[in-house]
């Protein structure tokens, strides 16, 4: 269980927990301070406040090993080398996402500059998903992509949940946000949260 309590950035105040095998929903206007939530809780920015994975404090590891149980996928993947598959450890193992999620085998030596803003989006969450991470922090994760594409994308998610990872998942589309969160959090200017059940 994520548990977070307190967590402060800038205006935000936040408290939840996140169970294991639980996806909820972030929504809010653009420009709330859902992106700087996600940041935060990876610990990617520098906040306030108390994060735990199953009772053990984020402090009590080096961040790069937190965030390889907590991930954050940005809304728009970095990239620092030149072809896709230099950015997996396992570029083999990772075929069986990369065609679910409606991308070519033959993607691999494809240069990063080539890729559409949907092909990064998915090759950034292949990435992410070869984590095996216990959290998964994603930022608008289909935004760029088409309906089956997102649709794709909604389903690795849901195998995930079921197989107990924890998710946030931030939208501005309110039907996936039903769909897909079991909890529905609606940021508020004031930098608080409320919850929803869809
Ligand atoms: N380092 C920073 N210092 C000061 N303000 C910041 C910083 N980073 C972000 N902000 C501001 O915090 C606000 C929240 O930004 P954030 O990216 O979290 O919004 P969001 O809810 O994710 O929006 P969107 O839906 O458009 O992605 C914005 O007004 C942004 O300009």
């Amino acid at each position: 269980m994520l548990t977070v309590r307190g967590l402060r950035r800038l205006h935000l105040s936040v408290s939840f927990d996140l169970q294991d095998g639980e996806c909820v929903a972030l929504q809010g206007p653009s420009g709330v301070g859902k992106t700087l939530l996600l940041r935060s809780i990876a610990d990617l920015d520098p906040n306030e406040g108390t994060v735990k994975l199953d009772g053990t404090l984020r402090e009590a590891m080096p961040a790069p090993a937190w965030r390889t149980r907590v991930t954050y996928l940005a809304a728009e993947p970095g990239w620092w080398s030149d072809t896709v598959q230099e950015h997996f450890t396992a570029w083999d193992d990772a075929l069986p996402l990369v065609a679910r999620l409606g991308l070519p085998d033959g993607c691999g030596p494809w240069s990063i500059q080539r890729l559409s803003t949907g092909e990064r989006l998915r090759l950034g969450l292949v990435r992410a998903l070869m984590l095996r991470s216990r959290v998964l922090l994603l930022d608008e994760p289909t935004s760029a992509l088409d309906p089956a594409a997102a649709a794709a994308v909604e389903g690795v998610i849901a195998e995930r949940v079921s197989d107990g990872t924890s998710v946030l998942w931030t939208t501005h589309d309110g039907a996936q946000a039903r769909r897909v969160g079991a909890r529905i959090f609606v940021m508020r200017p004031d930098g608080r949260i409320e919850e929803n059940r869809p």
